[in-house]
């Protein structure tokens, strides 16, 4: 297999022309796809191609460049920027990283004038904003490494035990992921570390990506089926809890992948610290309420098929229930703030309360 560090990045030598991993074939195909036009961006966005929060946000910024490129008759006019941009922002609704970066690089577009300098001002800022989540990723690592540190010292030295929901890693970011940076860390160091790794329905993002991250970079792993964290816990088999978020209020509440919030109220009854770690592209300085996130629903038949490799090495798509029985898809829940111990950011580990994000991000916003 070939030796990606990245899930995004534009054609080497086409102009116009952004490579991505196809995430939905991932762990038994490695197939790279080109990106050539606004709807072909739009369209990685909804179908998960690409997905996680934020890897969505260079997307979103690389569908902006692609917007540049592609402008009809090739002028790059105010209405035709704004017209991509919100229907970047529309392609989905909970992670906000999508509208920050669409956003950030609209407001770049309307400082210059209305000419090809547009094409390069987008290459150069969606390359921007892609090296600053790596960034903003490798130093939640270091901020999430004493956290580590600290339970396997208490433990002299034996396996910490961290669970993880869904893939928060570089498949979802850009490089190191977020819930995964601690433990890349943790792991570089040489502290044993161990990931149970939920398998999270519907469509397994955890067995399928997570899994296949952790092994490529070499981590003791676990593949467990999404109900089995509580049981862990009880047995004290779980040391914390560390996930991803694809959106959180400037008061700590945490939007993450379906069934984050069961994981939380576990870790909560039987005291095992729970962990969210995220770049601030991610906090909605908007929103005061997790209620007010707004939750993306799916195609119902994402929970009524799974896909997978069968005995001949084949990519199969297969039909669980009976026929006709309905099914409901939502992608994600909240956590409250109060189930979670801290935020692992990249400017150090805070309380999930509106004081403490606000004492690491006085200015309440996003650092470019
Ligand atoms: C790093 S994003 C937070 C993740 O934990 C997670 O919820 C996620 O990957 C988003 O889900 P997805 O629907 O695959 O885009």
């Amino acid at each position: 297999m070939q030796t990606l560090t990245r899930p995004i990045w534009p054609h080497p030598e086409k102009t116009g022309v952004v490579q991505v991993i196809d995430q939905r074939l991932l762990p038994h195909t490695l197939k790279i796809l080109d990106l050539k036009s606004i709807d072909d961006a739009i369209e990685a966005i909804y179908t998960l191609t690409v997905r996680g929060a934020p890897l969505i946000g260079a997307s979103a910024a690389w569908a902006m460049y692609l917007a540049a490129c592609t402008a009809p008759d090739g002028r790059i006019s105010n209405e035709w920027m704004e017209e991509c941009c919100e229907k970047i922002k529309s392609s989905r609704p909970t992670a906000v990283n999508l509208a920050w970066a669409a956003d950030l690089l609209m407001e770049k577009v309307r400082s210059l004038p209305e000419d090809e300098t547009r094409i390069s001002a987008m290459y150069e800022a969606a390359a921007a904003i892609t090296n600053a989540e790596a960034e903003r990723c490798r130093l939640i690592g270091e901020h999430g490494l004493p956290l580590i540190r600290k339970i396997a010292e208490e433990k002299n030295g034996k396996s910490v035990n961290i669970l993880t929901h869904c893939n928060a890693g570089w498949l979802a970011c850009v490089e190191y992921g977020t819930a995964t940076a601690p433990v890349y860390a943790a792991h570089m160091e040489g502290i044993a570390v161990h990931v149970w790794v939920d398998e999270t329905r519907p469509l397994n993002q955890g067995s399928r990506l997570t899994a296949w991250e952790l092994g490529q970079a070499g981590v003791d792993h676990t593949i467990i089926a999404d109900n089995t964290g509580g049981h862990l816990m009880q047995q004290g088999m779980v040391d914390m809890v560390i996930v991803g978020t694809d959106r959180t209020t400037y008061t700590g509440d945490v939007a993450n992948k379906i069934g984050t919030y069961l994981k939380a109220l576990a870790a909560k009854d039987n005291g095992v610290p729970f962990y969210v770690a995220l770049p601030s592209s991610t906090i909605d300085w908007t929103l005061e309420r997790g209620g007010d996130i707004p939750i993306e629903k799916r195609n119902p038949d994402e929970v009524r098929y799974v896909q997978g490799k069968d005995d001949a090495g084949e990519t199969r798509r297969v039909l669980v229930p009976p026929e006709n029985s309905p099914a409901m898809d939502f992608a994600f829940d909240v956590t409250p703030a109060r189930l979670v111990t801290g935020l692992i950011t990249e400017k150090g580990v805070c309380p999930a309360t509106k004081e403490g994000i606000a004492k690491l991000f006085p200015l309440g916003r996003t650092g470019e």
